[in-house]
């Protein structure tokens, strides 16, 4: 007999991550970005996450991993072209996650028009809280989001600082993939990028509604 699959167990489901760039101003200038004016996105396998417990694992081939903290919208209910106006319908709940990104391939690549695989979806490449129900999250465009390094506060911003909002960025990924059931959208990153060492304690936070931690290690081997 086939048992019920919980969603509050999503990243066990094998679905998609869709992530958005550059989708706070502040962030793509850091990074002498232009701002865009359509979605920028790119996709992570479901073997990019891991869960508080397991350490962030930095590839052999980079010597500059930054930590990306992120707003994660997980679906609860598929659609291909969902309407605007219908979105929020099918969001199940939120995590926190970070886009850990190495950034001198992504450099390379950029360089030769190549895409951002290597640079964004190595395994451990998506650190993901709990999922938060819906309820617990009640204006999503409106919560702030931090990030510190060894207790050192590198990333603060807020959902309300997106160029484009949540249920804008469900229809627009939506009318060419079709999301389904325990898909995660990772909605872009703030400004305060900056590069993790072996070691590292990471703790991200939104607002009062949840804290993770992460170890960061050099893969063995
Ligand atoms: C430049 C980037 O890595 C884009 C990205 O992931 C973001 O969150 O912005
Ligand atoms: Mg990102």
């Amino acid at each position: 007999m086939a048992t019920a699959r919980n969603i509050s167990r999503f990243w066990e489901w094998g679905r998609k991550i869709i992530c958005v760039g550059r989708n706070y101003a502040d962030h793509a200038k850091e990074l002498k970005n232009a701002v865009p004016t359509e979605p920028i996105l790119f996709l992570k396998p479901p073997s990019a996450y891991v869960k508080e417990g397991s350490p962030i694992l930095v590839p052999l081939y980079t010597s500059d991993l930054h930590h990306e903290v992120e707003l994660g919208v997980v679906i609860g209910k598929g659609g291909t072209s969902i309407p605007q106006a219908d979105a929020m319908e099918h969001v199940a709940g939120y995590a926190l996650c970070l886009d850990m990104t190495a950034r001198d391939i992504q450099d390379q690549c950029k360089s030769k028009g190549l895409p951002w695989t290597m640079a964004k979806a190595f395994n451990t490449s998506c650190p993901v809280s709990e999922f938060i129900p819906k309820e617990n999250i009640p204006d999503p465009s409106d919560v702030k989001l931090w990030l510190k390094v060894n207790d050192q506060l590198r990333q603060s911003g807020c959902t309300s600082q997106m160029i484009f909002s949540i249920p804008f960025l469900i229809s627009y990924i939506s009318d060419f993939i079709t999301l389904e059931e325990g898909d995660l959208i990772l909605t872009g990153t703030p400004k305060g990028v900056s590069a993790v060492q072996e070691h590292d304690e990471l703790q991200a936070g939104i607002e009062d509604v949840l804290t993770m931690t992460f170890k960061v290690n050099r893969l063995e081997l």
